[in-house]
């Protein structure tokens, strides 16, 4: 579809009661197309691209863990941030990856419009599939601005979703033990 965005917003600013036209406003299609570009740029990323062959043989089999990635979404429901932390652990199989890359896989699918529960997965999913691991588990935190700066409008109310595989699921040793490095 070929669709000029900055014709839509001029149109947009029309349709909400703005002048697209007076001095402030002037270069604001172009603002809005360039930070889109940016906020959804996960959907022209390849995660073996962003991967790019950071994946290492170790003998290591003690659970990994990052916590506390920022991260910031776009609702898809209402096209507005929803923002907050990140928790990851996995258990290798003989390999592990390179450690940014894991911060770069939540960016994937976090640049995106989505919902909490299915960034999760995705994310969980894709360390899964490429690190072969005996099991993979993922936190998400998140505060939604479409709570807090319109309808319900609760400012402190924060939506925890998990994701867990392999060991993580089978085994809930494994899982409590991630929880607590996460402190949760
Ligand atoms: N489960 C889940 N719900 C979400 C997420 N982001 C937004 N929502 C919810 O999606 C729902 C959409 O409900 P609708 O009734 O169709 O939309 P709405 O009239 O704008 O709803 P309100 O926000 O209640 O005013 C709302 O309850 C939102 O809070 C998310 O990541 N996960
Ligand atoms: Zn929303």
């Amino acid at each position: 579809m070929n669709i000029d965005f900055k014709d839509f917003l001029r149109k947009y600013l029309i349709s909400i009661g703005e002048d697209p036209n007076r001095e402030g406003l002037l270069d604001t299609p172009q603002r809005v197309e360039d930070a889109y570009k940016f906020l959804f740029k996960g959907y022209n990323q390849n995660v073996e691209e962003v991967i790019n062959g950071a994946l290492f043989k170790s003998e290591a089999s003690e659970m990994i863990i990052v916590k506390n990635i920022e991260l910031y979404s776009m609702c898809e429901h209402h096209i507005l941030p929803f923002f907050g932390k990140c928790h990851i652990g996995y258990v290798p199989e003989e390999q592990f990856i390179g450690l940014s890359k894991i911060a770069r896989i939540v960016d994937i699918f976090a640049r995106r419009l989505q919902i909490q529960e299915r960034l999760t997965k995705e994310i969980g999913e894709t360390i899964m599939k490429y690190t072969n691991a005996k099991g993979v588990g993922v936190v998400i935190e998140a505060q939604h601005l479409c709570m807090m700066m319109r309808g319900v409008e609760k400012q402190n109310s924060v939506m925890t979703t998990s994701y867990n595989n392999g060991v993580f699921r089978k085994d809930p040793r494994t899982r409590a033990e991630f929880m607590s490095l996460i402190d949760k």
